[in-house]
């Protein structure tokens, strides 16, 4: 029924074949197949073994979608660096090998200063795509009937790229169920989708205090970084000082853009081997760490409002089933990793015993917050509420996978339980007062 999206389109733009080694240590930059590779074979393809209701009598009543935007440009900073990276490397680089020939007689600066984070075609697709799995899976909540009588909340952050995501989604469902004639509209909704841009204690103590993130740059100096520098500075026959930590990043970006954006294995990735990239990978996830997951209180707690807002939706649902009917089917959303991170840190996912530190890279090799598995492009976290013999279920899903909430076996466990797992927060976690400064200004940020 997808006639605008066959297979064979899909294998043309997104080949198996061609993936650098490194595209699975991406980071926040990685792409959503590398996470569910199945989907390099059939981007529309759904795990049915994985996604299945609690048990047959279940119906789902209501769903819940919180998801990252899809596949972006780089940052104004971030070209920026890259392009600081291309000038030294056209300048002063000499001829080797030819991937290194091919940066700098073939491959062409392309990245201009005002791409900064929009949406590219590919991101557009990775929502659309989406759109058409999820209603695969939930076909009597993601349906039809359901859309064109409004019972399909959309929601975005006001920034182009999630608004972009957001329209794509819709075209998704709207190509599946040819409605293309019918207009629905999205609400662009900030205090719940960026609430860490109006969380001031959070800005105080993290976005503007330059010691909350000391452990990213304390890790530039380790010497795991500082080999990784020495490899990059001797495959570029470059002198070991001219190439800094900012421009390693650079070129790892390049590498991680070009392949997310263009489907291209690009000669920047002959710059990196695997051991290298895991070096990169945990650099990215440091960052994560601190400013949007475990690191500070702050990063978790300023999530609380957009967890109220997902709990009261299911409340209202649970409410509402037992009269026979849900006024609000499905609720999508659509934010940032610096939406979803610290909400899944607020509900204590992937949480692991000992901090993320510039001097224990070696310890954590097998952390579980791994920025590359939990947050990549159009990344979602999936609520489910179940009605069934025994009393409302809860799944949750993440990134098209069943998830269990700590400390919690079942994999749907009854709705009341998850309620009295997250009753502290249930009861507390007031946006307001956990985001308040104290009155006399922010003396103490710096003792964090
Ligand atoms: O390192 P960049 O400039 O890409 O950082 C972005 C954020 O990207 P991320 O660190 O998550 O890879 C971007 O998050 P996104 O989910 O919207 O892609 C964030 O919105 C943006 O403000 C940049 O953050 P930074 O504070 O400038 O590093």
């Amino acid at each position: 029924r997808v006639s605008y999206c066959s297979v064979e389109t899909v294998q043309v733009l997104y080949p198996r074949k061609n993936i650098p080694a490194l595209a699975k240590y991406f980071g926040t930059k990685a792409r959503y197949e590398e996470v569910n590779p199945y989907l390099l074979d059939d981007i529309l393809a759904v795990n049915k073994s994985l996604l299945k209701p609690p048990s047959v009598n279940c119906i789902p009543v209501h769903l819940t979608a919180v998801i990252r935007h899809g596949t972006r440009y780089p940052t104004t900073k971030n070209i920026q660096k890259m392009h600081r990276l291309y000038d030294l490397v056209s300048r002063e680089a000499t001829n080797g090998e030819k991937w290194l020939r091919d940066i700098k007689t073939e491959w062409k600066m392309w990245y201009t200063e005002d791409m900064d984070g929009q949406i590219v075609e590919k991101g557009r697709d990775d929502h659309r795509h989406l759109a058409v799995r999820l209603a695969r899976s939930f076909p009597s909540l993601i349906s039809e009937e359901n859309l064109r009588s409004n019972r399909i909340k959309f929601m975005t952050s006001s920034k182009h790229r999630c608004v972009d995501s957001t329209v794509a989604f819709i075209e998704g469902l709207k190509n599946l169920w040819e409605v293309k004639d019918l207009d629905f509209s999205h609400e662009v909704n900030d205090p719940l989708m960026r609430f860490f841009d109006q969380c001031r204690r959070f800005i105080e103590h993290v976005e503007k205090n330059k010691n909350a993130l000391k452990e990213v740059d304390l890790f530039k100096s380790t010497s795991e970084m500082k080999r990784v520098q020495r490899n990059v500075a001797n495959r570029l026959r470059l002198q070991y000082s001219k190439v800094t930590p900012d421009l390693v990043e650079a070129a790892f970006y390049l590498c991680s853009y070009e392949f997310s954006i263009k489907s291209v294995n690009s000669p920047w990735c002959n710059l990196f081997d695997e051991v290298d990239a895991k070096v990169l990978e945990y650099a990215n996830d440091l960052k994560q760490y601190w400013k949007r997951g475990y690191g500070h209180d702050i990063n978790r707690k300023s999530s609380c409002i957009l967890f109220h807002d997902v709990f009261s939706r299911l409340d209202r649902a649970a409410h509402e089933i037992r009269f026979g009917h849900v006024t609000e089917a499905v609720t999508v959303q659509v934010g940032h990793a610096e939406t979803l991170l610290p909400l899944l840190s607020l509900m204590g996912f992937y949480k692991d015993e000992t901090p993320l530190t510039a001097d224990n890279y070696a310890l954590q090799g097998n952390r579980t917050f791994r920025t590359s598995r939990i947050v990549p492009y159009a990344a979602n976290l999936v609520f489910v509420l179940y009605d069934c013999e025994e009393g409302l279920r809860l799944q949750f899903l993440l990134n098209e996978r069943p998830l269990t909430f700590p400390s919690i076996s079942h994999s749907a466990p009854l709705y009341e339980t998850v309620r009295e797992h997250y009753k502290d927060l249930l009861e507390g976690c007031n946006f307001e007062e956990e985001c308040e400064l104290p009155k006399t200004s922010c003396s103490k940020c710096s003792e964090l």
